[in-house]
């Protein structure tokens, strides 16, 4: 038995934005080093759930604790690592596959510190566990959606994080990509880090992710082994969302992205 905390604990968790909950009275555990895919139907709140474990969305009521700190506490940011639900990179920013996964690593060191070998190398190793090795020096701009949606996966591989959280990792890449990202997801559960997926789509990472938590009108309906989760959730086949939110911008580091905004979301 690991003796480590927790990777997150909610208790009687209420999460939303402003004062309007969304996510209402959640008690959820997950262990170190478990490897769990939260699933619903469109709106039933997982992103905001997860949203609430990186400081994102707020917390109204109850507790949450990542990592055993109480949320937004954690000293360390970069143990926690986050894939947005994005599906892509917007435009516009002039900066490389190398670069913008070399800024997931600069959320670990902390936003003043270079990068020095092995921190160059993780972030070489990042890049390639999805599958762009050879893109390594192309502007991200000139990949197309689905490899900008690696990139973020390798931005949050390259901080080595102790806790991944992924919102629709698999959302427009295509099943080569998506078995490679499921390799590399199983080699990293196995090296012990904890893994939280937020999907629509749990069938590529089916050899990955053990556990399932089902989200359903901001409850919790299911929690329990990922192979008995599919008639709890009737909408799993829906097709992922299609929403790009505005003011995005890649360079940002890993976690720090601010809450959407209600104009964003109307745009
Ligand atoms: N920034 C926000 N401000 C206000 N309400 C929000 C915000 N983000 C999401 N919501 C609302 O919270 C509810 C749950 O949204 P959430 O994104 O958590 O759902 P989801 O289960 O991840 O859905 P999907 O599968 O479509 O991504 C929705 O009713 C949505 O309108």
């Amino acid at each position: 038995m690991s003796e480590r905390p927790p990777a997150i604990r909610l208790r009687g968790a209420t999460i939303g934005y402003g004062d309007v909950p969304i996510v209402r009275d959640v008690d959820l555990t997950v262990g170190s080093g478990e490897a769990v895919a939260v699933l619903g139907s469109n709106g039933s709140g997982k992103t905001t759930l997860s949203r609430g474990l990186l400081g994102l969305a707020t917390v109204l009521d109850g507790e949450v604790q990542v990592l055993g700190a109480p949320v937004g506490r954690l000293r360390e940011r970069g143990r926690v690592g986050y894939v947005p639900q994005r599906h892509s990179i917007s435009g516009a920013v002039p900066a490389t596959v190398r670069e913008v996964a070399g800024v997931g690593r600069l959320a670990r060191l902390g936003l003043f510190r270079r990068l020095g070998a092995t921190d160059r190398r993780a972030v070489v190793d990042a890049v390639a566990a999805v599958g762009l090795a050879d893109r390594l020096d192309d502007p991200v701009a000139a990949l197309s959606g689905g490899q900008q949606r690696r990139v973020l996966v390798a931005r949050a591989l390259a901080a080595e994080p102790e806790l991944l959280i992924m919102d629709e990792p698999t959302a427009g890449v295509d099943a080569a990509s998506q078995e490679a990202l499921a390799d590399t997801l199983a080699a990293i559960s196995a090296s012990g880090t904890t893994l939280v997926v937020v999907t629509h789509e749990s069938a590529p990472l089916a050899g990955v992710l053990t556990r399932a938590v089902v989200v359903d009108h901001g409850r919790i309906a299911y929690d329990g082994p990922l192979s008995g989760a599919a008639h709890h959730d009737e909408h799993l086949h829906h097709h992922p969302p299609e929403r790009q939110p505005a003011g995005y911008r890649m360079d940002q580091p890993t976690v720090t992205s601010g809450p959407r905004t209600t104009a964003d979301r109307e745009r």
